[in-house]
């Protein structure tokens, strides 16, 4: 077991830099009898987590200069048509969690790329060390560039993560260690609705995922591990539902609204925008 929680740890650089003690930043899972059932992959992950934990001790970036957005719904809802009308509307930095596990996965001597490739292509979730790894060395990227605009000033900077937090393990560890997010946009629409686009965008898509074995899947593990996400969030009252069964131009109208009201500090977390 140890084996598994320092490759994870070693992979991602996430060691302390103590050297006097190197097995501090690991915590081994706590022992158990000999007749109790063990859920080893459950135990390297929270282990792997509190490596994580040892290693950044607080969030990566600044709440109250960076905006996070996250951008749920299910497969096919139109989050990522939608997240590219709104970074025209505000400048925001959109980050698909999908498209950089995809990057991930065909990057050459990616290490991660078989195992990306299979979990995606069951519509399984991809172990969160390395989705919110990828997520915060794109954030650090974006806000390194020096962009100018609205909302990129003096160390600031506005995200739009799409497809992200899919499970609540995933959304813990980015609100506690990377930044708090401010708002969910929660895209809606019925099953029906999102099969049919999904099987029409893999007509040229090329993904791997666009086919109905793989889509059936995903609705599955949507509704399973990500609508928690979504009630977690709601409890916070950081969610904001939209109805995307409407054109493409009105679910943009009704997302724009959304987001103007999150600057207006009249919904979600304010930030300093
Ligand atoms: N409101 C809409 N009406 C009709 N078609 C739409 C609408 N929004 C998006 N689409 C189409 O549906 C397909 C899926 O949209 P999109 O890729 O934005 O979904 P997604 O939620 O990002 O999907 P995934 O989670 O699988 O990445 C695309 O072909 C897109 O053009
Ligand atoms: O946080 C995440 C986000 C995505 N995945 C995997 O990628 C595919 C495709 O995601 P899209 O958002 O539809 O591009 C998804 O089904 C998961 O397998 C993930 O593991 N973790």
């Amino acid at each position: 077991m140890a084996s598994i929680v320092h490759k994870i740890a070693d992979a991602l650089h996430l060691h302390n830099h103590d050297e006097s003690t190197p097995e501090a930043a690991v915590t081994e899972p706590t022992p158990v009898k000999e007749s109790e059932p063990r859920d080893e992959a459950a135990e390297a992950a929270k282990a792997a987590e509190d490596a994580i934990i040892a290693a950044h001790h607080k969030a990566v970036f600044d709440e109250s200069k960076v905006t996070v957005i996250f951008v749920l719904g299910g497969p096919g809802a139109g989050k990522g048509t939608q997240c590219a009308n709104l970074v025209k509307d505000f400048g925001f930095c959109h980050l698909s969690a999908g498209d950089l596990l995809r990057a991930e996965q065909n990057r050459p001597g990616s290490q991660y790329g078989e195992m990306i490739r299979t979990y995606i292509r069951e519509g399984q979730i991809v172990p969160m060390e390395v989705t919110v790894k990828l997520l915060e060395n794109a954030m650090r990227d974006a806000l390194n560039e020096g962009r100018d605009g609205e909302g990129w000033q003096d160390g600031r900077g506005r995200f739009l993560i799409d497809g992200f937090p899919r499970k609540m393990d995933q959304a813990d560890m980015f609100d506690d260690m990377v930044c708090k997010s401010s708002l969910v946009l929660f895209f809606t629409t019925t099953e029906k609705e999102m099969l049919k686009r999904l099987l029409k965008r893999g007509e040229t898509s090329g993904r791997e995922d666009d086919n109905e074995d793989s889509i059936k899947k995903r609705f599955h593990v949507y509704k399973e591990q990500t609508m928690p996400v979504i009630e977690h969030y709601s409890k916070e009252d950081k969610v904001a539902t939209i109805d995307a069964t409407a054109t493409i131009e009105e679910v943009h109208e009704k997302a724009k609204e959304a987001i103007a009201k999150l600057f207006a500090g009249e919904i979600g977390r304010k930030t300093t925008d």
